[in-house]
């Protein structure tokens, strides 16, 4: 199969590789149509599914792969939030998420002023391409978790769901 996936980070193209292993992936710039930078769970899930449905748009593909991360407020607590969605030709989506983490209030506070975390997160942790690399929840879980390995588990979810349903 032909996957279109609507991005060129490579976290999120490696996630996909890994899991759609037999076959031919393709990274394109997506828009996601919703804020550079989500905050909140709706808005990051449309993101997903844009980018997902453009995919299969503008390329030639079987399946059209979505990621978009986000941040989302649960009570006073700001978390990191990612969803994904994949969209087959004959339009049929489905969406999942991924694992969220609380972020310390230092990057609440940033991303609060219109900082996109992805530039938060390069100044905070001394490093670049932190969005390319192990991402804030590598980061921020010591590194046990990278971005491409939570992204691996949302494309999990999402390859299961569409397998189970047959279509
Ligand atoms: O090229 P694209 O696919 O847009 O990849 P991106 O890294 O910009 O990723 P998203 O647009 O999905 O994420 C929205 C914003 O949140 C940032 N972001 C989300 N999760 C992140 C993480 O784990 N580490 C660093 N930045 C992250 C990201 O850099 C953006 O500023
Ligand atoms: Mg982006």
């Amino acid at each position: 199969m032909n996957i279109i996936v609507g991005s060129n980070n490579p976290a999120k193209i490696a996630a996909v590789t890994d899991i759609f292993s037999q076959d031919k992936i393709t990274g394109i710039q997506a828009p996601s149509q919703v804020s550079a930078q989500p905050f909140s769970d709706a808005e990051t899930r449309l993101g997903a599914i844009n980018r997902a449905t453009y995919c299969l748009q503008e390329a030639s593909g079987d399946i059209g792969v979505g990621l978009e991360g986000g941040v989302m407020y649960v009570n006073n607590g700001l978390y990191l939030c990612n969803w994904g969605a994949l969209v087959t030709k004959n339009n049929n989506v489905f969406t999942a998420s991924g694992a969220r983490i609380l972020l310390p209030s230092e990057i609440e506070n940033e991303l609060n002023e219109g900082v996109e975390l992805g530039d938060v997160m390069d100044a905070y942790a001394k490093r670049q391409d932190v969005r390319k690399k192990e991402g804030a929840i590598g980061i921020f879980t010591n590194e046990r978790i990278s971005r491409k390995e939570m992204f691996v588990h949302v494309v999990k979810l999402l390859y299961g769901q569409w397998e189970y349903a047959g279509v």
